[in-house]
């Protein structure tokens, strides 16, 4: 594994909360995620006048990355929030990470000096995967083998 210059990924979290469309809630968030092939990739949150449908900046990130680099391995992701506590992301985006990473390290960071990390697996105990549907075909193919 690469070593993490988190630095780099806080400045470019912190950078790309300033492009957030957030209107609704005024609250502007940055993320930017290190691929397991050293490129960087960021987001911010896109709200909308429906607003279910808005977009979180860890998810905003994580398409960004496929899109533009084919990303399949996320090694860990910085989360800035304009908060003076660290805040940690929603489930919906813990799953998204899930997807691409269970031991993906988490970095928390905000407008005081509070950094809270850890890793997706922690944010998501017991969480369903790749995996969870990879075995579910195999136990399928294993009893199509015994009884065709
Ligand atoms: O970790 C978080 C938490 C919230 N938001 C966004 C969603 C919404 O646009 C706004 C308020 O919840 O902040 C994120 O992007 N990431
Ligand atoms: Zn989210």
């Amino acid at each position: 594994m690469q070593s993490i210059n988190w630095t780099e990924l806080e400045n470019a979290a912190r950078k790309a909360s300033t492009a957030a469309y957030a209107p609704y809630s005024n609250f502007q968030v940055g993320a930017a995620l290190l691929t397991s092939d050293g490129q960087i990739f960021a987001g911010c949150n896109v709200e909308n006048a429906s607003y279910p449908l808005g977009n979180c900046a860890e998810r905003t990130a994580v398409y960004a990355a496929r899109v533009q680099g084919g990303m399949t391995h996320i090694e860990a992701i910085c989360i800035y929030t304009p908060t003076e506590k660290a805040t940690s992301p929603c489930g919906a985006c813990r799953q998204v990470l899930n997807e691409f990473g269970p031991t993906m390290v988490v970095r928390m960071i905000c407008d005081s000096d509070e950094v809270l990390e850890t890793t997706i697996d922690h944010l998501l105990p017991f969480g369903f995967g790749p995996k969870n549907l990879q075995e579910a075909k195999e136990t399928r193919d294993a009893r199509a083998a015994v009884s065709p």
